[in-house]
């Protein structure tokens, strides 16, 4: 049976609505931006205690960088730097702050111009206002570099030349800003969709919608299947065939651990042996970079788009910006470069207005020559790879605008928005998306409460949408990948199965549960403990045992609400918990693996709950500085040799809050490799939901289980 069409219109609009809400929310949670050249020194001292800013910062340099952008180079300013930041030989250096590598920042003159703000941000005046805005290239105990120009690519201006001009001299600060190019390529991206005719769309849109089903596979087009890569398994190799064979669309579940990118790597390679050119993204820099560094040893040419200050170290020498310095293609921008740069150094030695007027006149033209043969280059490098990688938003960039691809592959599509896949979607032929839709989606600021309040606050506004062009059912949450197996059924995927991270004892309950008990532990971790690390462990109950449950029951480790503050709320959490008594447990246990010779780098400890990370965070940071204490949220995708997960839930209530959300606990439970350690309180726990039910029967019967005594502790 045909499955049931979705008008593209009306789910663009849907979308269109709920990203407005979403950025609305992102913005309300980050207004450093709009307010950046407007803060009292105090404020500024404060953003920068916090990690947002850094002050006391002159321009000490500048130069032309990658893809003509200028860099500068940002020195503290020797008039206003403390005793304890000058060294020995009276250099100055910068104090702590936490400015990174990839930021997005503003630099703004501290005696900024305050009443421009705000009212001159429509008419794109906000620029000159507040300061150029640039990407953080290189940080260092002297200084920050910053590479001025869009943040997502693209040469630079003459408005950001002559806004770094005005820079010298003044005292500066420089403040990070919220990454809108996503935001922006996203809206963009679904407001075509909602002008799209019938007859503009694509096959695999009409897939994706449901106007027609998938079209049956090519078997030809995978035979005869020599694996580059002989050492991978069945199921991979299977995963391969299928999504060599698809015509329009394949998915490939990779449950935690399964090798999804070992896979990819292959798929790539064979696609390109049978001369397909192929356009691969993921949500992330990280995500895309890894699939460049395992494809570099390969030869086969690939070109990495995206800012370099973005990029791993690694992947640089694939990035579209080097390759123009470095390819043949790139010597036609080289001379236009140099005659920039001796023009731009040339402005600062004159003080006539009107040569300075003339020397900004040559460099416009020259920039303009710069740019045509910059894109005549790009274009031709671009054109020359069978293999194009860029992130899902990168791949909205200009330089991939009239470029065509045989196969668009997404990796870890089920941690993308549906909106930020169509950025590379809407020429696509043939779709290969990469995931598990049983971890966590992505995560979404605006949650449906704040949704409602937001709809009902800006209902007079034109951006709300009358309630019957919307559609129902359509949440950010709910991922291309998921609404694909939904609207296709289980025929459209294949899913890895034999894992190589966890020991057999700790996969079980995940896969019995939640993949149909069909992973299967590689030989080669399926036994392994503690004790075998390749460095001296003694022989404790817990170094020799994979699954230990601390089981809290008995109403003796009581929860405690904390208060809801904006860390908290920026996280998601919403009202958050902490258990102090069962941190103590944490703790407890840590120390013993510690004392038994564990290293502290190679343990997590994990928690779904920001009040309980920051209890915990308290108690041990200092102790083990090697330990990592993070959310269950932000270490999807990580493992770790052992793994502590506070659960923290524990009330006559035997409410669980998000607990209920099994994609939650499956990323908890399945980060070790040999050590898994649950704490909580399986009264409580086991009243949430039929999941948390089997799980607590599963520990009760499987886990090393031991009740914790609360006087014991104190
Ligand atoms: N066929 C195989 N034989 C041996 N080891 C493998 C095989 N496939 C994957 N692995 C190993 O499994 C680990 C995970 O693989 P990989 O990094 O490709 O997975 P991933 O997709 O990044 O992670 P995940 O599967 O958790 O999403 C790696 O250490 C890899 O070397």
């Amino acid at each position: 049976m045909p499955p049931t069409p979705t008008p593209i219109p009306r789910f663009a609009t849907t979308q269109l609505h709920l990203l407005h809400l979403e950025h609305a929310a992102e913005v309300s949670t980050s207004k450093l931006a709009s307010t950046a050249a407007s803060v009292s020194p105090q404020t500024r001292r404060t953003l920068q205690a916090t990690g947002h800013a850094l002050t006391g910062l002159i321009l000490s340099q500048c130069r032309t960088g990658l893809g003509g952008r200028v860099v500068g180079e940002f020195a503290p300013d020797p008039a206003v730097a403390s005793d304890e930041s000058r060294a020995a030989d009276g250099s100055v250096r910068l104090g702590a702050h936490g400015i990174r590598v990839g930021d997005v920042v503003r630099v703004a003159d501290v005696a900024g111009k305050k009443e421009k703000i705000g009212k001159d941000k429509e008419k794109g005046g906000e620029k000159e206002a507040a300061g150029p805005e640039g990407v953080v290239t290189r940080t260092g105990e002297k200084g920050l570099w910053i590479a001025f120009g869009q943040a997502g690519g693209g040469v630079r201006s003459k408005e950001d030349d002559e806004a770094v001009e005005e820079l010298w001299g003044k005292k500066l600060w420089v403040v990070k800003l919220a990454n809108d190019v996503t935001h922006r390529r996203m809206k963009q991206t679904m407001e075509k969709m909602v002008k799209m005719g019938e007859t503009e769309y694509t096959h695999f849109m009409r897939v994706a919608f449901g106007h027609t089903s998938p079209l049956l596979p090519d078997a030809e087009a995978a035979e005869p299947v020599e694996f580059v890569d002989p050492s991978l398994n069945d199921s991979q190799k299977e995963a391969v065939r299928f999504a060599l064979a698809a015509q329009d669309i394949a998915l490939i579940h990779g449950p935690p651990g399964t090798g999804k990118t070992h896979t990819l790597i292959e798929l790539i390679l064979q696609m390109v042996l049978r001369k397909k050119r192929v356009l691969v993204c993921g949500p992330s820099n990280v995500s895309v970079d890894n699939i460049v560094e395992r494809l570099a040893p390969t030869k086969v040419p690939v070109v990495r788009i995206g800012h370099p200050a973005r990029l791993l170290p690694s992947v640089l020498d694939h990035s579209l910006e080097v390759l123009t310095q470095t390819s043949d293609a790139g010597g036609i921008v080289k001379d236009i470069r140099k005659e920039i740069d001796e023009k731009q150094a040339s402005i600062r030695k004159t003080r006539s207005g009107r040569e300075r007027r003339g020397i900004y006149d040559d460099l416009r033209l020259l920039r303009k020559e710069f740019r045509e043969r910059e894109s005549k280059c790009v274009d031709n490098l671009v054109r020359e790879s069978s293999v194009v990688l860029a992130t899902l938003h990168g791949a909205g960039g200009h330089q991939l605008k009239n470029q065509k691809f045989d196969v668009v592959i997404i990796d870890e599509a089920s941690q993308a928005l549906e909106a930020q896949c169509w950025i590379s979607l809407l020429g696509a032929q043939k779709v290969v998306l990469a995931g598990d839709h049983l971890q966590l989606p992505p995560t979404v600021k605006s949650s449906q409460s704040s949704k409602e309040k937001a709809s009902k606050a800006k209902s007079e506004e034109s951006t709300t949408k009358p309630e019957e062009e919307l559609l129902e059912g359509v949440s950010l949450e709910r991922t291309l990948f998921d609404r694909l197996l939904a609207l296709h059924g289980p025929g459209i995927k294949r899913m890895l199965t034999t894992q190589y991270r966890m020991h057999d004892k700790i996969m079980r309950f995940p896969s019995d549960e939640l993949y149909q008990s069909k992973l299967i532990a590689a030989d080669a971790v399926k036994a392994r403990l503690l004790i075998d690390l390749p460095y001296e462990v003694q022989g404790t109950d817990d170094t020799q045992e994979p699954l230990v449950f601390w089981d809290t029951q008995g109403g003796d480790f009581p929860e405690k609400a904390e208060e809801d503050d904006i860390s908290q709320k920026g996280a998601l959490l919403g009202d958050s918990k902490s258990n102090e008594m069962e941190a103590m447990v944490v703790a407890r246990h840590v120390n013993n693996l510690v004392d038994a010779g564990v290293r502290p780098e190679n343990i997590a400890v994990i928690t779904p709950y920001n009040g309980q990370l920051a209890l915990l965070s308290r108690m041990l940071r200092e102790k083990y500085p090697g330990l990592e204490l993070g959310s269950v949220d932000g270490f999807q995708g990580r493992e770790k040799e052992a793994v502590v997960v506070s659960l923290v839930r524990s009330n006559a209530e035997h409410e669980v809050g998000f607990l209920a959300e099994k994609r939650r606990l499956n990323v908890a439970m399945t980060r070790p490799k040999r050590h898994l350690c649950i704490c909580g309180d399986s009264e409580t726990i086991s009243r949430g939901s039929s999941f948390l039910k089997h799980w607590m029967e599963f520990l009760e019967e499987n886990a090393d289980l031991r009740y914790p005594d609360a006087g014991d502790l104190l």
